[in-house]
């Protein structure tokens, strides 16, 4: 019956409608580093500047991913690991209908970033090292998480006795210890506009 009303052809709709829609190129910003590093600082700011200047974002932080799809990880390897795949299809979902997606889970080894590069794809994919030396991130102690670490009371913790390797070749390093919060969003904001922004000529 259909067939007599719709012509019959592919009607799938695909990720350049979306962004042809939205008026915008979809990519995946993975924000990795310590937690204190200055994540969830960097994303938010990010978003909502982005918002302004009317592109269409989704964040996906790892703090309130794992209070939700990811609250029956916990910090051992193979569950970061896990957090991690489930993140990354979860942003792939969000790229895929056109949005500049920003992620900002602590990813502490090459191996976890290389497998959300895998699930993202390497062209889609935007790595930035939000850098901050372990002392600086414990003394900012955001979430008094660093005091319970260095306690005993927490185990697993990132940089103390579990592992965080520095991104290799990040496409964007950014020093919070050395530069304040209005600096840091400018290096974003100076990488990812150019890269965001379609070019209707
Ligand atoms: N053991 C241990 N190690 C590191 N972090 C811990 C730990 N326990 C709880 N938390 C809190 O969990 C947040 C990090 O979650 P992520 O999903 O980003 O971590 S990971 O990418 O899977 O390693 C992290 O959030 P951020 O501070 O925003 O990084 C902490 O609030
Ligand atoms: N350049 C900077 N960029 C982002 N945060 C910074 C910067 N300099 C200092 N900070 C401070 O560092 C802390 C970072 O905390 P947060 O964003 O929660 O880190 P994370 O999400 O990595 O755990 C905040 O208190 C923030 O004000």
């Amino acid at each position: 019956m259909a067939e007599h009303i719709y012509p019959i052809f592919d009607q799938t709709l695909n990720r350049q409608d979306k962004e042809a829609l939205l008026k915008q190129r979809a990519v995946v910003v993975w924000m990795a580093g310590l937690s204190g590093s200055g994540k969830s600082t960097l994303a938010k700011g990010l978003e909502r500047e982005l918002h302004a200047q009317g592109f269409l974002t989704q964040l996906l932080d790892g703090d309130n991913l794992r209070s939700g799809i990811n609250n029956n990880l916990g910090f051992s390897e193979a569950d970061r690991l896990e957090n991690i795949r489930r993140s990354a299809e979860t942003a792939k979902l969000f790229l895929n209908a056109g949005l500049v997606t920003i992620c900002s889970l602590i990813s502490p080894t090459e191996e976890i970033r290389n497998l959300a590069r895998n699930i993202i794809g390497e062209a889609d994919f935007c790595e930035v090292y939000v850098n901050a030396p372990f002392e600086v991130c414990a003394e900012r102690d955001v979430k008094g998480l660093y005091k319970k670490a260095l306690n005993g009371e927490i185990k697993n913790f990132t940089g103390l006795d579990a592992p965080f390797e520095a991104p290799a070749q990040p496409a964007l390093e950014i020093r919070t210890d050395l530069e304040d919060y209005s600096a840091s969003l400018q290096k974003l904001l100076d990488l990812l506009l150019p890269r965001i922004k379609l070019c209707c000529c």
